[in-house]
């Protein structure tokens, strides 16, 4: 028989995932991690309820937030969706030489009062500082597991040595190399990189051995087909959905874009024909 916790880790991760092994969720840490400005586009979406209570009533899946957010707008969330609380970040306003580092600012303890499903939090492979995040994301793990909840990793691969010798963090040998090293550090999810095709994303997928894989969304595309592109691509390789952030709440109108994004993520539909159907283009 499975230990306790074990049961408790799938449960929970299934909260995210429809019967297709596959989630759209919707990722709110900007305002702290890339600063308020990022809300400019649509100002209302500053304010974690409107913008939390659209994307429910369009359908996403699951929801990614730090804690303070969670206190304001948690109950947004219905208990129908999963619930993630990332525990690690940083603001952009820090010293150069200190944004490869992400820190703890909260405790699992705290996320699971807040009613988390997953606990999340970031590691930046190949920063100066990976051996701190390391240790964090163990210690996180390391309780939550206990405790019988997921945790979800942010592989994000980053570093000088990186740049010098592969030229861009989203190489696919550097994303591949972040993926693996979630799932060998024992994430139960991974959120990573877009590597540019689907070929390249496929071998991220094989290499994270089983671990589901999320596209990290990136910045809005002007053209809303260029997105679901990407998405598709990344269903295309293997890939387990989307945490989406930006390509969400900076559209004046997210709903059409969140249905596009199920259509393509749970219905296979092609990009092209899930943005007409939706009026996106
Ligand atoms: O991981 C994050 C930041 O990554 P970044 O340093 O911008 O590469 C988060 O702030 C977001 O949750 C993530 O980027 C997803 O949101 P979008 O990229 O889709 O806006």
């Amino acid at each position: 028989m499975d230990a306790y916790q074990s049961v408790g880790i799938r449960r929970r991760l299934k909260r995210f995932f429809r019967r297709d092994g596959r989630a759209l969720i919707f990722a709110m840490d900007h305002g702290f991690e890339h600063g308020p400005t990022d809300f400019e586009p649509v100002w209302e979406h500053i304010n974690p309820r409107i913008i939390i209570r659209k994307v429910v009533r369009a359908g996403i899946d699951g929801v990614m937030m730090l804690p303070g957010i969670v206190r304001m707008a948690g109950d947004e969330v219905k208990s129908d969706r999963g619930l993630m609380v990332k525990l690690t970040s940083k603001t952009n306003l820090r010293p150069k030489e200190e944004q490869l580092l992400q820190s703890q600012l909260g405790f699992v303890d705290d996320a699971i009062k807040l009613g988390a499903d997953a606990i999340a939090a970031t590691v930046y492979w190949g920063s100066p500082q990976e051996d701190v995040m390391m240790r964090q994301f163990a210690e996180i793990a390391s309780y939550a597991h206990d405790l019988g909840f997921p945790v979800v990793q942010f592989a994000y691969p980053r570093g000088p040595y990186i740049n010098e010798k592969y030229g861009r963090k989203e190489d696919y040998r550097v994303v591949m190399y972040g993926a693996r090293a979630a799932a060998e550090t024992g994430a139960d999810m991974i959120k990573t990189y877009w590597t540019g095709s689907k070929e390249t994303f496929a071998k991220v997928v094989d290499a994270a051995a089983g671990v589901p894989v999320l596209l990290s969304g990136g910045a809005k595309t002007e053209n809303p087909l260029d997105f679901l592109n990407v998405v598709w691509e990344v269903i295309e390789a293997g890939g387990a959905g989307a945490v989406v952030g930006r390509n969400i709440f900076q559209r004046e109108n997210p709903e059409p874009m969140i249905k596009a994004l199920i259509r393509v993520i749970h219905r296979n539909e092609d990009p092209e024909e899930a943005a007409k159907a939706e009026g996106l283009i």
